[in-house]
């Protein structure tokens, strides 16, 4: 017979004999989503009895996360933006950083349904949906298209608006960049892959054995996607629109001269919590 208490306990020895950081809060994470309880249940439920299914559940649970897959990713699903969005074999684990080019754009879009009464959104790369259907939650008159390479992500990313009762604003495209678009857009957004290749090999296990490599890998020098992305948005931008753009925290020189180079002028600039350079927004120059 186990309780609860018992449980979360030896998840968390296991977690820190086999050094993972932060193993107590993951012990409560991960049997608090396994179980469908809040962490406050976990604290004040730790008497309850737990079943035999239960703790096979447990069990193999913990075994995946001591092979090093991310917590959220064995609950299959992670909060973004207030959502709780659905996580699969080819979507980038939505990150609170992203967050920050959410928030950034919003005045925009209130500032353009204002004038216009709506507002269309293009998110480029939308894996989870997680940009664009932030922005569909916070903004009731807008509605958008995610594109995607991988049509594994468009299905989430589609059972994602579903569920959160938005899929008759949101839209899936599957097109490499802008090429199967064919409409302007007011606001264009992309979280692009944007890690140097050569970074890759070294970076947590976590990110480099479970995040798909096309959601990470931005290419020789990690600025690949913003030169395809600035080559081709003008074309795809209403004469007022804004394209913003999530970025790594070294890479703000680099994008804007991308941007500045093509036909675009920054408009704003966005640090994360870290105090990080995270999102710039470009507007077009000649407007
Ligand atoms: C860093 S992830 C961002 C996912 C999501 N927008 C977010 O912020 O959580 C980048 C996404 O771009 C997609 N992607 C990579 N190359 C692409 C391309 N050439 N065209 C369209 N999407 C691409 C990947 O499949 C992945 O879903």
């Amino acid at each position: 017979m186990t309780t609860l208490a018992a449980a979360v306990m030896e998840a968390r020895s296991r977690f820190s004999e086999a050094e993972l950081a932060d193993a107590g809060i993951e012990a409560r994470l991960l049997l608090a989503g396994l179980l469908k309880l809040s962490p406050t249940e976990v604290f004040v439920g730790g008497d309850r009895v737990l079943t035999e299914e239960e703790e096979a559940l447990i069990e193999v649970a913990i075994g995946r996360r001591l092979k090093r897959e991310p917590v959220h990713r064995i609950l299959g699903s992670r909060e973004f933006h207030g959502m709780d969005l659905l996580i699969s074999r080819e979507t980038l684990e939505p990150r609170p950083d992203t967050e920050v080019l959410v928030d950034a754009m919003i005045p925009h879009l209130r500032r353009i349904v204002m004038d216009k009464g709506s507002a269309r959104i293009l998110d480029l790369g939308t894996g989870t949906g997680a940009i664009l259907l932030a922005l569909l939650k916070e903004i009731p008159a807008a509605s958008g298209v995610g594109t995607d390479i991988s049509e594994d992500a468009l299905a989430t990313a589609q059972r994602n608006a579903e569920r959160l009762g938005l899929g008759d604003r949101f839209g899936t495209l599957r097109s490499r960049w802008f090429d199967n678009v064919s409409e302007r857009f007011d606001i264009i957004v992309s979280n692009p892959p944007y890690i140097r290749s050569d970074v890759i090999p070294r970076l947590d296990p976590e990110v480099r054995n479970f995040d798909p490599l096309a959601a990470l890998d931005g290419g020789p020098d990690g600025l690949y996607p913003y030169r395809d992305i600035a080559a081709d948005a003008a074309r795809f931008l209403e004469p007022e629109g804004l394209i913003g753009v999530e970025i790594g925290f070294d890479q703000q020189l680099a994008v804007t001269e991308i941007f500045t180079s093509a036909e675009f002028i920054v408009a704003q600039a966005e640090r994360d919590y870290g105090g990080n350079d995270r999102a710039l927004i470009f507007k077009l120059r000649n407007r």
